[in-house]
């Protein structure tokens, strides 16, 4: 690990750095992902990017597709300071279109729309200059590729040749004939086009002569001398640690980089799992050396949720606000305990554990999407906190968050836990959260997710609970009639927890579930498991 004190460093300033500019496409972000698999590091911004603004100078950019259709009057496009850059340039659907548009404005409206699976067929050209070539070297002539788009280019624009067409697209893929500037119609970065990835290895590497030194060993190295930098030698940090993998990570991180001078608090909302807080207290204290306070704040939450039945979004507001106040409170009480030790000095930070994709939401061209529910979000720590943010994942997505944490020595089981939100069981009472409905969720969850442990599927399986309904149901038991609730379970398999589907449990597995849940838990008599998948579902029952 680095030790001495350096200046701030940015990735995109030590790393080459492939920038995408993001024009609304739902694969963005994997491109991002394909390119920092081939160890190339790659950034995301959005479209409207002003490339003066930029304090760095990528290799090479990659224009997304989108949404929108080029000549509309409000389309979004490219900076074209962009062609002036002396970069390669590589368009991917939208972006191939946007470079046509830059050019000659010769997109229109396809009589076909084109949407899945379909035959590329790629054109050399031998007699002209290499670089026409080199997006496809390397690969057949023939290649699947996967498409999704409704306009079409109604011509080449001059100086640009076809590299590529499908029976549909007779500009499947154009190159200019001087310049390193591709366009290309289909999506390599869905796995769908299975040779995609060896073609933007061709960009990246081959065409843009990007270097593919990114790896989390470094990543790590300068995120530590990163922090240090910014915090300096007597700065405090005080962390908002869950106990799950993102603020675990970055605890370790900040751990890492200052010592004691961090100060990781969780707070038990009265809403966690069973055993929670003993549990993370456990891990983070003796096997990952970091103090961790532990804040009893759950008889507040509670008695704040008393009498809430109606609106979900409530339920999570007077969580995430509280969840404020306590921070506020505590870290005024580290401050003080820390006056007068010459070696601490203010707090003056937060640690969040903000990961890429948050990020992403945030920068897309029109803003983020209709808000669905209120995200608990430590970004709302900071009103009237003052305290600047650190986010020491803010580059990295899920799955590279889970690899550093295993690079840090973390425990696989800490590592591959299922995500759990902020509010909790809380948003898994569907109803007036109160003590006794708290136990009762949370006991079914503890026994449902023992089972999946049991099985062996907890890694199978993203993300699994117990959920309890507001309704009850007549049942027998012990030859007494009884009248009590219903325990919805829930689980999905996800890559990316945008899009989900419901686990098919075997029946066998579903009836011991049941059958504990019904025996162990007082004061329910029925368990219904969850077919919906998310869209239209969402993953949380609130
Ligand atoms: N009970 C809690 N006490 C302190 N901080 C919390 C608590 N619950 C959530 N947070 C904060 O909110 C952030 C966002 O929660 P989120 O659930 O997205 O991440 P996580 O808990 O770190 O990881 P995971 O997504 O795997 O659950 C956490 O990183 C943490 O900083
Ligand atoms: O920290 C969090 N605070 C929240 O308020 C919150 N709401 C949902 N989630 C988690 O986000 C993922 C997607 O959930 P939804 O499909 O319910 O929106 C799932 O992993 C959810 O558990 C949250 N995480
Ligand atoms: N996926 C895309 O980038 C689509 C681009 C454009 N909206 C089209 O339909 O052709
Ligand atoms: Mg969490």
């Amino acid at each position: 690990m680095a030790s001495s004190r350096e200046l701030p460093i940015e990735p995109h300033k030590t790393f080459d750095t492939i920038l995408v500019l993001d024009f609304g496409s739902q694969y963005s972000h994997l491109i991002t992902r394909r390119l920092r698999e081939l160890n190339v590091y790659s950034e995301m911004l959005p479209c409207t990017q002003k490339l003066s603004e930029l304090s760095w100078k990528p290799k090479g950019i990659i224009l997304s597709g989108g949404p929108y259709s080029v000549y509309w009057d409000d389309a979004p496009h490219v900076d074209p300071a962009a062609f002036e850059l002396g970069v390669p340039i590589l368009g991917i659907c939208y972006g191939l279109q946007e470079i046509a548009w830059h050019f000659a404005k010769n997109v229109l409206a396809g009589e076909k729309r084109e949407y899945g699976h379909a035959y590329l067929k790629v054109e050399r050209h031998t007699g002209k200059a290499a670089h026409v070539d080199a997006l496809f070297a390397g690969l057949e002539d023939d290649m699947e590729v996967w498409m999704s788009h409704g306009d079409k280019l109604s011509n080449l624009p001059s100086d640009f040749t076809t590299i590529a067409t499908t029976t549909n697209a007779p500009f499947a893929g154009m190159a200019h004939e001087t310049k390193p500037l591709y366009g290309i119609q289909f999506h390599p970065e869905v796995t769908h086009t299975p040779k995609g990835v060896q073609l933007l290895k061709n960009f990246a590497v081959d065409i843009c002569k990007a270097k593919t030194d990114w790896t989390m060993g470094k990543f790590v190295d300068q995120e530590i001398a990163r922090i240090r930098a910014l915090v300096g030698e007597k700065g405090q940090v005080i962390g908002a640690v869950s106990g799950g993998v993102d603020s675990t990570v970055a605890a370790a991180l900040m751990k890492e980089a200052i010592g004691d001078r961090f100060h990781a608090v969780l707070v038990d909302n009265g809403v966690l799992r069973m055993n929670e807080a003993e549990q993370v207290k456990e891990t983070l204290t003796k096997h990952l050396g970091i103090q961790l306070t532990v804040v009893d704040a759950s008889e507040r939450f509670l008695g704040l949720l008393k009498g809430v039945t109606d609106d979900p979004e409530k339920k999570r507001k007077i969580i995430g606000n509280t969840f404020i106040h306590v921070f506020q409170e505590e870290a005024k009480k580290i401050q003080a305990a820390a006056a007068g030790s010459p070696k601490a000095g203010e707090i003056e930070w937060l640690l969040q554990g903000t990961l890429y994709p948050d990020v992403i939401e945030s920068i897309s061209f029109k803003g983020p999407s209709a808000t669905i529910k209120t995200h608990h979000n430590v970004g709302g720590l900071l009103e009237g906190m003052h305290l600047k943010v650190i986010e020491p994942l803010r580059e990295l997505f899920k799955d590279e968050v889970r690899e550093l944490g295993t690079k840090l020595g973390l425990a696989e089981e800490l590592v591959w836990r299922h995500p759990f939100p902020g509010p909790g069981i809380a948003i898994r009472i569907l109803g007036e959260v109160t003590a006794e409905q708290v136990r009762i969720a949370r006991h079914a969850d503890y026994i449902f997710i023992e089972e999946i442990r049991a099985a062996g599927l907890y890694r199978k399986i993203s993300q699994a609970f117990a959920a309890l309904l507001p309704v009850k149901a007549v049942g027998v038991m012990g030859d007494k009639r009884v009248h009590s609730q219903v325990i919805a379970l829930r689980a999905v398999e996800t890559s990316d927890f945008m899009t989900a589907d419901w686990y098919p449990f075997d029946g066998a597995f579903l009836k011991k579930v049941s059958r504990r849940i019904v025996n162990e838990v007082d004061g329910v008599c029925r368990v219904v498991y969850d077919i919906t998948s998310k869209p239209p579902g969402t993953i949380e029952m609130e």
